[in-house]
């Protein structure tokens, strides 16, 4: 390679500086609603690619690639990515960017101006989610994705930590709940460290964490997803209530939760944060199955 190439497939990460100039240049005014917090700081950039473990064979999907500091990393790997983001101006000026800071990997980009929570398919197919999630929907998108695209096999995602901990805990944890077991219908979701608050602007409020998600296959059960979710919902729905009691709605009275949870082997006064994803697919399948 000439040194004129190699000059070309240079990635030059956005710096704190550069990102306030791009960011006064577009008149961004980071909002809450949207999540905006952006990343100021390379080396987090970088660390999260390398926790990620992107390669230059991969194509990863970015949900909210902001003014693109995640972007930049990401491509530095030779990955092909895939950004969707739902601000147009971020949006319409990512490609810009990319060719200004890294000319030769634009090529590389595939820029969605799109609500990831209405992703059902990709113009190409993603092995991996590489993301800083917008914090205030980063489970439901995550579940989107892991739903719609199941080429996924891998995910790392920066959230807010208690987040970040519910998604990872195992049944009988406090934190255990909704987002822990449907993830573990998709996956085995683990801790992938910290992130303080100062490689952010604006400087969030809350802690972050990254998570990491690998696919799996779901439990067998002649229960279908959905109804599989809804007994998750019921059964966090009244945490502190046995599943007899928290069921009742979902399975028509007190008593048939009870018959459909013997059914499945799962003592009725127990709660729901006892119970892992297979034994959720077991009771929805015996109350499907009366
Ligand atoms: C936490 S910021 C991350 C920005 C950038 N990746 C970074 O690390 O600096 C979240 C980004 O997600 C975008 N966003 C928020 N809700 C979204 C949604 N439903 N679909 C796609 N993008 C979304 C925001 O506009 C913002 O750019």
């Amino acid at each position: 390679m000439t040194s004129a190439e190699s000059a070309g497939n240079a990635v030059h990460l956005l710096t704190p500086g550069r990102i306030r100039e791009l960011a006064a240049r577009l008149e961004v005014r980071p909002t809450k609603t949207l999540g905006q917090n952006f990343v100021i700081d390379p080396g987090t950039v970088r660390r999260i690619v390398r926790t990620a473990g992107v390669e230059a064979s991969h194509t990863v999907v970015e949900v909210g690639p902001g003014l693109g500091s995640l972007t930049l990393g990401l491509l530095e790997t030779g990955a092909h990515v895939i950004a969707v983001e739902i601000d147009p101006v971020l949006a319409g000026a990512l490609e810009e960017t990319v060719v200004a800071q890294a000319p030769g990997a634009a090529s590389r980009l595939t820029v969605i101006a799109a609500d990831a929570m209405e992703i059902t398919e990709l113009p190409a197919a993603p092995d991996r989610l590489v993301a800083n999630l917008p914090y205030n929907v980063a489970v439901p998108v995550l579940l989107q994705l892991l739903q719609h695209l199941p080429s996924l096999r891998e995910v790392l995602v920066m959230v807010q930590a208690e987040v970040a901990d519910r998604i990872a805990a195992g049944p009988g944890s406090r934190t255990y709940g909704v987002p822990s077991a449907k993830a573990a219908w998709y996956a085995s979701a683990s801790r992938a460290g910290s992130i303080g608050r100062s490689v952010f602007w604006p400087v969030p409020n809350v802690d972050s964490a990254l998570v990491r998600l690998v696919r799996r296959d779901p439990p067998v059960t002649t229960a279908t997803r959905a109804d599989v979710f809804a007994c998750i919902d019921a059964a966090f729905s009244q945490r502190r209530k046995t599943l007899r009691s928290a069921l009742a709605g979902w399975a028509g009275s007190a008593d048939l939760a009870e018959q459909a949870l013997r059914a499945a082997g799962v003592d009725p006064t127990l709660r729901g944060e006892r119970l892992d994803i297979t034994q959720f697919a077991a009771v929805a399948a015996a109350r499907t199955a009366r």
